[in-house]
């Protein structure tokens, strides 16, 4: 394995002002509320309307002004992420099972009953973020998907774009608050008229406060996954186009500077031929924009040997989004292990995944990729079991257990099953 380009290190993922102030603001909300939330609306987005609730006046007015393409642009890629998330729902089945005779043992699906939904601000207010945290709960069967944004920069409500894919989406309460206060409002509920009643799970991307938040709020309410800042990695062999590698590698450089870009390649030619590429296009873009710094201080070229040492370093990464540019991405999707979403072939790109398709673009970052996929319907859904015995049954299972809580010295428990061998 050869650097062909090295990465700089990378920065710590949460600083302690960023712990500490999260920290401040969940208990000011969980003691406060409102007022909290309105104290930190003014400071940080300097935001205080009546209520925040969008009421249904609201919510006309500010899709209005979306532009019908954009508009119909949004319904195409909510359709697409709402199809899979129904199909991939129905791979979630209850069943029961007679394991012993008299034994039923069986598992249901449960959706959660209310989901608190955060779609980010930001430099790019992302439009397809509505359909993955709030259409993908409402496939699951999500009774009531609460979602909040911040006020869109300069102006004096969410941005109209991610209004009408929330609307759209299917929320059933949109509340114009942003960041950490956000969180902790939807986790702890606020006191109001109308009240914000208390959700079950957060779920959603935002930045290093929001994602702080989340962490710091699990336990209170479930949460969806910690999605970092986001990653790419490509494997490409002498088959790939640098050009459409490079764009590739530099599209999710755009989303800022602790964005990583990976090249992992069996061709010298095409890891020189990248980044030479890279330097090209980035001279061109208009502005100086996040993806140079983001480039030139994260990216990556490794060189490695063959397809096998490919699989084994991109196993070892753990990529968000992984992209397989060779000649056999077949090969890569029976080998692979580790990854939040796989692009495979010269024509599937991450920015399609981005833009809804259909699979979810909330992933595992950071190498979360070993250990869990990214947000989908089932995260949405509670697979719960339950149990039914048959009088004589208890014939079969009471005795041997009775053993193991005589053995443990759990009289309670041995007592509780013993009286299920009592003659009726
Ligand atoms: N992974 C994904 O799917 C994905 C998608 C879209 C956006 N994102 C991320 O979302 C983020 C959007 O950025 P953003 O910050 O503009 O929007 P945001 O919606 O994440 O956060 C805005 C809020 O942050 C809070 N905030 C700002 N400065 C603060 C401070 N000093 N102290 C406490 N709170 C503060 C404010 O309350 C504000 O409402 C980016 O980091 C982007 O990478 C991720
Ligand atoms: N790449 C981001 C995290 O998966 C999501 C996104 C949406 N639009 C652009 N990018
Ligand atoms: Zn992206």
């Amino acid at each position: 394995m050869e650097y062909l380009k090295k990465a700089a290190p990378q920065p710590a993922a949460a600083t302690r002002e960023i712990r500490d102030t999260v920290s401040e603001i969940v208990g000011a909300v969980e003691r406060g509320g409102l007022d909290a939330v309105r104290r930190y609306s003014e400071r940080f987005d300097g935001w205080s309307p009546p209520s925040f609730r969008l009421s249904d006046a609201e919510i006309r007015a500010g899709v209005a002004a979306v532009p019908e393409e954009v508009a119909r642009a949004i319904d195409f890629s909510l359709e697409q992420v709402r199809t899979f998330a129904r199909r991939q729902r129905q791979t979630l089945t209850d069943f029961e099972a007679e394991t012993l005779p008299g034994v039923f043992i069986g598992q249901k699906q449960i959706p959660v009953n209310a989901v608190g939904a955060y779609i980010p601000g930001g430099r790019y207010p992302i439009t397809a973020a509505p359909a993955m945290t709030v259409g993908v709960p409402k496939a699951a069967g999500v009774p009531r998907v609460v979602a909040c944004a911040p006020v869109q920069r300069g102006t004096r409500g969410i941005n109209p774009a991610q209004l009408y894919g929330i609307v759209q989406s299917g929320a059933d309460e949109i509340y114009t608050i942003g960041g950490a206060q956000a969180m902790a409002a939807m986790a702890f509920g606020l006191d109001g008229a109308p009240p914000l009643a208390a959700v079950d799970m957060i779920v959603g991307a935002g930045n290093a406060y929001v994602a702080e938040a989340k962490r710091q709020l699990f336990g209170v309410v479930g949460i969806d996954l910690l999605a970092g800042p986001t990653e790419i990695l490509i494997l490409a062999d002498d088959s790939a186009d640098p050009e459409v590698v490079a764009a590739d590698l530099l599209a999710q450089a755009e989303h800022g500077v602790t964005s990583q870009s990976v090249l992992v390649t069996t061709s010298r030619a095409l890891g020189e031929a990248v980044l030479a590429e890279a330097g090209r296009q980035l001279a061109a873009l208009p502005t100086a924009d996040a993806a140079g710094p983001s480039w030139r201080d994260l990216g990556e070229v490794i060189l490695v040997q063959d397809d096998e040492e490919m699989a084994r370093v991109s196993d070892e990464i753990a990529s968000e989004h992984l992209e397989v540019q060779t000649r056999d991405p077949a090969w890569y999707l029976a080998r692979l292990t580790n990854y939040g979403s796989l692009f495979l072939g010269h024509n599937a790109t991450v920015a399609y995944g981005d833009k809804g398709i259909g699979t979810n673009h909330v992933l595992p970052t950071g190498r979360a990729a070993r250990y869990t996929g990214g947000l989908w319907v089932g995260k949405f859904i509670k697979t719960v079991t339950y149990q039914r015995v048959e009088a004589a049954a208890n014939a079969t299972v009471a005795p041997p257990f009775v053993t193991m809580a005589d053995h443990e010295g759990m009289t309670g428990h041995a007592d509780s099953m013993r009286l299920r061998l009592r003659p009726t």
